[in-house]
């Protein structure tokens, strides 16, 4: 068998769709190579493939299972990797700071107002990337980032995106589910050091109760973890995991619309943040903030399909020659904006290490 890295090499000159990925603190890569250059599209959650869905929307698009190969290969993780520290905030910065810092404003405006209680700003920044090569920018992502879904997608009518998130939106196998409500961001790595302020774990209880809350009427035999700190990188965040049983009379797609898009990324309550942003975010999030993942996929070995599925989050899109990263954060009433942007600036740098 030729390598995997050759094969992604052979699609990408022959300019065909594909995904690659790797799953959280496994050492997995998986590859999709679709066979044609069509667009797919998921409609109903029956299909079987890899979903590359948007923030808004219904247009997920799909690897079918069926039109593509499926590669996979093990990976070493080389122990000590150094990850140099950047230096990012710069002069350069200032109008998108301001521009940031004026949105996040508007945010705290919009909950003293009553309009919603949390909402999440995001932006977008632009990085020259003129020697970009994208087996090369995708083994430091696996090599960086071993506890996040780490992800690289391409398809000629849409483009290049690549990713390493920590937000998984839902695995289910058969009628069980887990999910998580994440929240809270900190700079650090010391899991067992960290002290949460009352504002981030109030933030983050919001989100356990909606879910909670909204899965209500379509799941059963729900268990909830106690809240816990998440290692993404250099970041910290707080995740509480929540498991049950789909009801028999629901089905994955019913899930996947509570969740999505999840507090996380959006807001609460979901409509009213989803306008706000909608209107007051000067660009398209497009991809960001959507999800992507397997979908009723069959492993060798087993009869059951299960689907597993995150949001894109600490992700960019390469167009000419550029890197397009997105960033947000999650704004609450006791939000303080420069910290906001100071915290969008750390997120940043999760893709630009890898550039
Ligand atoms: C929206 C993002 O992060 C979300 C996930 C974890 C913590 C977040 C926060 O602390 O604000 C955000 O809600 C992003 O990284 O672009």
């Amino acid at each position: 068998m030729i390598d995997f890295f050759i094969k992604v090499k052979q699609q990408e000159a022959q300019d065909l769709p594909f995904v690659l990925f790797k799953k959280p603190n496994k050492k997995k890569l998986v590859g999709f190579f679709q066979n044609n250059d069509h667009l797919y599209f998921a409609e109903n959650f029956k299909e079987r493939g890899f979903v590359f869905a948007p923030f808004d929307g219904n247009q997920m698009l799909l690897i079918p299972k069926e039109e593509s190969v499926r590669w996979e290969t093990k990976i070493s993780l080389s122990k000590d990797f150094s990850v140099n520290d950047i230096e990012v905030a710069s002069e350069d910065d200032v109008d998108s700071k301001q521009y940031f810092e004026n949105l996040v404003r508007k945010g705290i405006q919009g909950i003293a107002n009553g309009d919603f209680h949390k909402v999440v700003a995001s932006r977008e920044e632009v990085v020259a990337v003129p020697d970009f090569d994208l087996v090369t920018v995708f083994k430091k992502l696996i090599q960086y980032y071993p506890s996040a879904f780490c992800y690289c997608w391409y398809h000629p009518k849409i483009g290049l995106w690549m990713g390493a998130t920590p937000e998984r939106l839902l695995k289910a196998n058969k009628k069980r589910f887990y999910t998580m409500a994440l929240a809270g961001t900190k700079i650090g790595d010391d899991i067992d050091n960290v002290e949460w302020k009352p504002k981030e774990k109030e933030e983050q209880q919001i989100v356990t109760d909606f879910i909670l809350e909204n899965l209500k009427d379509k799941t059963s035999e729900v268990a909830v973890s106690s809240p816990y700190t998440l290692k993404a990188g250099k970041l910290l965040h707080i995740i509480t995991d929540i498991e049950g049983v789909i009801n028999k009379n629901s089905n994955l797609s019913d899930v996947v619309k509570v969740l999505h898009p999840t507090p996380a990324v959006c807001g609460l309550p979901k409509e009213k943040a989803k306008a706000f942003i909608l209107a007051n975010e000067n660009y398209d999030r497009s991809y960001y903030t959507g999800f992507l993942g397997e979908l009723n996929i069959k492993e060798f070995d087993k009869h059951q399909s299960k689907s597993d599925l995150y949001v894109n989050l600490r992700c960019m899109n390469i167009k000419n020659k550029e890197a397009h990263l997105y960033i947000g954060c999650g704004i609450t009433k006791d939000s303080v904006p420069e910290k906001e942007w100071k915290e969008s600036v750390n997120k940043a740098t999760t893709m630009k290490r890898v550039l």
